[in-house]
């Protein structure tokens, strides 16, 4: 575990119109590490946005404090925080006209000034945070004529560029495809790692979490905030918070969420693997109950089920539906 880059102590946070406060997260307190990648994870609405903007300093709390390498977050002024915090929230303001190449470099402004003029190092911070992000064929691009994975990608490339020994991410990956998503978080791991950044990244992709993140933070409405090793909330159970309905669970066995639907009443035999694929198919075709049991086996695969072998579990489903 690093040192500490920002602490926060017993926060209340919220919002006021006029006089009237709206609390949204209280006796809040939590610790971002250097040289870890920490994931924020709760529900929609239950304040991850607002504790973020609480991190970035953008949000005064009602009570207690943020403090960045120990000294009350309030106290930095703006051209300070840009040189200490790398920002990527969700729906910025871009000029549609600008190009990656030009977007990346603006990274920079907190250490070139409003000149914007590039040293050779800076450049060459640039030209690293577009190789990283795997986008120096889009340099040239305008930002309106580019997808929205890619300009995802070109505003992380800023975020890289900035070189903040903080890092704060809202959902990065939301419009990224499966590997991108995979590579992004795994690219920020290996920053946090390298560098010994701090990176917060708020995700609602559980899954690529667990895969990547050497922290959780877990934030549910009316408790406090958990924060612990990912593998550590998943022995607990605790990782069931995100889950509080009665629909979902997290299955230690599978590292997934699945559905808490009834037992299934089949007997299936085989690697244990296979058996859980098969029920999982079962499950969702609506194949609660049969009678006798349902062999498996691998290399072939093949299911054996009353004397009847099937090559597929389609075939199988279709055969006893
Ligand atoms: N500017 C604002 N003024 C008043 N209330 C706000 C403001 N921004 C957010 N809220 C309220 O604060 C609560 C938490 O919102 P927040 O955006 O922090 O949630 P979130 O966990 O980030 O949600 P999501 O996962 O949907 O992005 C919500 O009830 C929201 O309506």
């Amino acid at each position: 575990m690093g040192k500490a880059s920002i602490i926060g102590r017993n926060l209340s946070l919220g919002y006021a119109k006029g006089r009237i406060r709206k609390e949204i997260l209280n006796g809040l307190d939590f610790e971002l590490f250097s040289g870890e990648l920490t994931c924020l994870l709760g529900p929609n609405g239950v304040g991850k946005s607002t504790l973020v903007k609480a991190v970035l300093g953008q949000l005064k709390p009602f009570r207690g404090e943020v403090l960045l390498h120990r000294k009350p977050i309030s106290e930095y002024s703006n051209e300070e925080l840009a040189k200490e915090l790398s920002v990527v929230l969700t729906e910025p303001f871009l000029p549609g006209n600008m190009t990656v190449g030009q977007l990346v470099a603006m990274g920079r402004i907190p250490h070139t000034g409003w000149t914007g003029k590039l040293e050779e190092k800076d450049k060459q911070v640039v030209q690293n945070a577009l190789a990283a992000t795997k986008i120096e064929y889009l340099r040239d691009e305008r930002l309106s004529e580019i997808s929205d994975g890619q300009r995802q990608k070109a505003l992380i490339a800023r975020a890289l560029a900035q070189d903040g020994k903080v890092m704060v991410l809202d959902e990065p990956t939301a419009h990224l495809d499966l590997v991108n998503r995979y590579e992004i978080m795994h690219l920020l791991r290996e920053i946090a790692k390298t560098q010994g950044k701090s990176i917060l990244v708020v995700t609602h992709d559980l899954e690529i979490a667990l895969e990547t993140a050497d922290r959780f933070w877990l934030l549910n409405c009316g408790t406090p905030l958990i924060s612990g090793l990912p593998e550590d909330l998943v022995i607990s159970g605790q990782i069931n918070q995100l889950l509080p309905g009665k629909k979902f669970h997290f299955s230690v066995e599978k590292g997934r969420i699945e559905s808490k639907n009834e037992e299934l009443k089949i007997e299936i035999s085989g690697p244990k693997i296979l058996v859980s694929w098969i029920s999982k198919a079962l499950e969702k075709a609506g194949i609660k109950e049969l009678s006798g049991t349902i062999e498996v086996s691998e290399d072939p695969f093949s299911i054996s089920y009353k004397g009847v072998v099937y090559s597929r579990v389609e075939e199988f489903i279709v055969a006893n539906l």
